[in-house]
């Protein structure tokens, strides 16, 4: 990105409504053929970003750029871009293949071409039966799927899609974001793509910009999120099962450090990393995702450490069970702890144990895990200090 103004994006914006600021500050850049993923929870913003891009928000202060074009002061109609809607808005008394066409009729081109890339998008989309029928008569999801297809056949330079698999059923969403992905990269458009469904975002997108009240926590590719969360909001809202938390505290014993949990102790084997040295003695939260608490009779790692814990939840998925338990250790009070757990209940961890095995809720079991597999975190603000 040599020149400053390239790609499209939102700089240093602020949205305030009914006196609340609905977004604050928010920079976020896509490159040009970027498809950037929005994703937060429900009131985080993220269809307002959206409305901001396509001109249908005003901004209290801030630029907004689309294909390095400052857009700011300019109309919905003069901003190239193309949206979906969460309920996209069809014309009653035309039929699908007129309502997937009259933006490209609106723009001029030749009939021919209109009906060509017309049937070719209901193909890919697989609504071709479809295209007789008036939006009366179509299921919540073919609605959804035909509002889909009027932003996808119309070439925008931007298109901002809006919790577009919002419609669908479970097991067509796959299949439609696939489509969606493919039809978006072969275009090469920019692409935002907003979702408060965290797997649906890892797997669509080059780059996650995860949104919380307005803000933007975190801006990486799925990977970096998962594996380099800022904060625990970002280390709780990305991945499945949700990370389980410890609360610890670092020590430093002849110069190598370890984790105390209640009574046990959880050495790194290694002296105490830079970042970590002004927090030795002090309270720490560690972040173990499920993959890396282990089920300790299924075999033996010389660095894990057992710990004792209660089962508090059991959920069969076929390939493995999920099991929650809690661990004897306080409630964690951090900043953005609640997203992962329940705070009433104390210290809890996910494991994955294999699907056969009988374990129910209440009974008591041990958990090994080892402290090289943690992600460290301040216990009072919540940030990231430290990735295995
Ligand atoms: N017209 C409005 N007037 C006042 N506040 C509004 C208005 N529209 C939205 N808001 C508020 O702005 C915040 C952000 O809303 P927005 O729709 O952008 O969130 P979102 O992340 O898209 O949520 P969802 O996933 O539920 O659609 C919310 O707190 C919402 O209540």
């Amino acid at each position: 990105m040599g020149d400053p103004m390239s790609g499209t994006w939102l700089k240093n914006v602020t949205v305030i409504r009914d006196g609340r600021q609905v977004l604050r500050d928010v920079t976020l850049r896509a490159a040009d053929g970027e498809l950037l993923v929005v994703l937060g929870s429900s009131g985080s913003g993220k269809s307002t970003l959206l409305r901001v891009l396509a001109g249908l928000n005003q901004v209290g202060s801030g630029t907004v750029i689309i294909n390095g074009r400052d857009v700011t002061k300019l109309p919905p109609g003069e901003r190239r871009v193309a949206m979906v809607f969460e309920t996209s808005a069809l014309i009653p008394f035309l039929d699908v293949s007129r309502n997937l066409g009259w933006g490209l009729r609106a723009q001029r081109l030749p009939d021919t071409e209109v009906k060509e890339r017309v049937k070719d998008l209901a193909r890919q989309l697989r609504l071709s039966r479809l295209l007789p029928r008036r939006p009366d008569d179509l299921s919540t999801g073919e609605r959804g799927l035909v509002g889909i297809g009027h932003a996808l056949v119309q070439r925008p330079d931007v298109f901002l899609l809006d919790e577009p698999l919002a419609g669908l059923d479970a097991a067509e969403r796959p299949r439609v974001r696939q489509e969606i992905v493919h039809i978006v990269r072969s275009l090469g458009a920019t692409t935002f793509f907003v979702t408060h469904d965290q797997a649906e975002g890892l797997a669509v997108a080059d780059r996650v910009a995860l949104l919380h009240d307005g803000a933007v926590v975190q801006v990486g590719t799925p990977r970096e999120l998962y594996e380099r969360p800022v904060d625990l909001f970002a280390a709780g809202f990305v991945g499945t099962p949700p990370i389980g938390l410890l609360p610890a505290r670092l020590v430093s014993a002849g110069g190598q450090a370890a984790f105390t949990v209640g009574n046990r102790t959880l050495p790194l084997w290694r002296a105490v990393p830079p970042p970590l040295r002004d927090h030795v003695g002090r309270e720490v939260v560690l972040g173990l995702r499920a993959e890396d608490v282990h089920d300790p009779t299924a075999g033996n790692d010389p660095d894990s450490v057992a710990l004792a814990a209660v089962v508090r939840e059991v959920e069969y998925t076929g390939r493995r069970n999920v099991v929650t338990v809690a661990v004897g250790a306080p409630p964690i009070t951090a900043r953005g702890s609640e997203v992962s757990g329940d705070k009433s209940r104390g210290a809890t961890l996910r494991s994955f144990f294999p699907p056969r095995s009988v374990i129910r809720p209440g009974a008591a079991v041990t958990v090994a895990v080892k402290a090289s597999s943690a992600h460290v975190f301040d216990a009072v603000t919540g940030r990231a200090l430290w990735h295995p």
